[in-house]
């Protein structure tokens, strides 16, 4: 497995809305695309370019969504889990599984349009971690 770029950091929020005008405002925000809704997943999403990254804002599609309990102990939302890219998402799954590691799922299309999964916090020291299957666009 090769460790790609960093494609985002995940962050939650109870309102896209708000968070969108706190990086307008309080960060200078330009790029920020129309939050669309990821009902597979159970978010929300939109996303903020940063020259070298993004934010993905989430907030819960549902009472169902992963991200409800998070909130539920983090009310004001906060970083949520990092993204970063590899060549092949499936090639990835079978090593970190021969390693032991937790994958959460199956590889499914994540909101880039390309397979994701998630590994557990506790193999990553407590950071929940998103591999997704690089874009052909490289963004
Ligand atoms: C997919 C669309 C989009 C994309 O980029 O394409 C997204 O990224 S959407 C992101 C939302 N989807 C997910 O997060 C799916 C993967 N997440 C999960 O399966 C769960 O959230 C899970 C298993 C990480 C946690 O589940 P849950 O919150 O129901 O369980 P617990 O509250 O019991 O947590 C267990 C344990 O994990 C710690 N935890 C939970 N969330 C996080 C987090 N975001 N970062 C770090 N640690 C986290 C929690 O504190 C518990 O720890 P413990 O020491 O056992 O108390
Ligand atoms: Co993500």
């Amino acid at each position: 497995m090769t460790l790609g770029r960093l494609n985002h950091v995940g962050v939650a929020t109870p309102s896209i809305a708000a968070s969108i005008e706190t990086y307008r405002s309080l960060l200078g925000a330009t790029a920020i695309g129309e939050p669309f809704d990821l009902p597979t997943q159970g978010v929300k999403v939109c996303f903020i370019d940063a020259p070298n990254t993004q934010i993905e804002l989430i907030e819960p599609y549902d009472d169902a969504s992963p991200i409800a309990g998070f909130l539920r102990k983090n009310p004001a939302g906060g970083q949520h889990h990092v993204c970063f890219e590899v060549p092949d998402i499936d090639a990835a799954v079978a090593e970190l599984k021969a390693k032991g590691a937790t994958v959460l799922g199956e590889p499914r299309i994540g909101a880039h349009g390309t397979p994701i999964i998630f590994l557990h916090p506790r193999d990553m020291g407590g950071m929940l971690v998103e591999l997704m299957e690089s874009p052909g666009d490289g963004h």
